[in-house]
């Protein structure tokens, strides 16, 4: 579904990105972890053609990107900047579908049963900051979700609300991911990587490059604690965090 090839980029002269190459199957949720500041949102950005990388090429769905593709959406750290205050809830999510067409009676519609997978139908006609980080996070998965993307490029989605809420968030995710829908999720948190990923790349160095790409094959996922604690989940979280930690 998504192909990176030789891709590499550089700010000013610095280099940041050098020969990575990623391939990505349609419904793979592929987490991305690496040291701070290796590069891992500029490769988001180069896929979301926010940014033009200096080399290499993607393609989604053997198309090179040029520009935001049609199909994407994304969900950033800060929740609060990407709600817009003086809409509902129900609004904010449905203001994307636009760029879909439909009526808005289908708008309306996609807008409700996405809330409603996120537990937040209730709350549809307050404002974003009516609502808990933790909520807002849930309206910001809402609207990439009505959006019914097939590629979402997620950059430290849970980073700024607390554990118990992050957790929560990990398991909706996991439960509304569907096959059609390819994911990047970025995150910094090793042992989230390995929780929410099919596979969990790692990129380091400088420039940084693709040094891991670990499938992970657990036995079994079920509730937070019990996936933790499998002795899977603890020999791929260790690898993971020796490669983001090597010099
Ligand atoms: N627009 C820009 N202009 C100049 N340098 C930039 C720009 N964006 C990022 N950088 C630099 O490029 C490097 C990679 O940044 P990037 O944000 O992609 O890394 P990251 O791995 O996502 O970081 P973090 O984990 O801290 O969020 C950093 O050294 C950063 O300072």
């Amino acid at each position: 579904m998504l192909q990176i090839d030789g891709l590499g980029h550089a700010y000013a002269g610095h280099p940041v990105l050098r020969d990575v190459d990623l391939t990505v199957r349609r419904g793979e949720l592929v987490s991305i972890v690496g040291p701070s500041g290796c590069g891992k949102s500029t490769l988001l950005r180069c896929v979301a053609g926010l940014t033009a990388p200096a080399r290499g090429t993607i393609r989604i769905d053997g198309r090179p990107v040029a520009g935001v593709p049609g199909g994407l959406a994304v969900v950033f750290q800060e929740y609060g900047r990407s709600l817009l205050p003086w809409l509902t809830v129900r609004d904010n999510v449905a203001l994307p579908l636009r760029r879909r067409g439909g009526t808005r009676a289908q708008r309306r519609a996609a807008a409700a049963s996405a809330l409603d997978a996120v537990g937040l139908a209730a709350v549809a006609a307050r404002r974003p900051w009516q609502l808990s980080g933790g909520m807002q996070q849930r309206v910001a998965i809402a609207r990439a979700l009505a959006f019914r993307p097939s590629l979402l490029l997620m950059d430290e989605p849970f980073g700024s609300v607390d554990a118990q809420t992050r957790e929560d968030l990990e398991d909706l995710l996991l439960t509304v991911r569907g096959p059609e829908m390819t994911i990047l999720f970025v995150t910094h948190d090793i042992d989230e990587s390995v929780y929410v990923g099919d596979r969990v790349v790692v990129l380091n160095g400088s420039p940084a490059g693709v040094v891991a790409d670990l499938p992970v094959t657990l036995p079994t996922r079920g509730e937070q604690i019990a996936t933790r604690e499998q002795a899977e989940f603890v020999r791929l979280r260790a690898e993971v965090g020796r490669q983001v930690r090597k010099a």
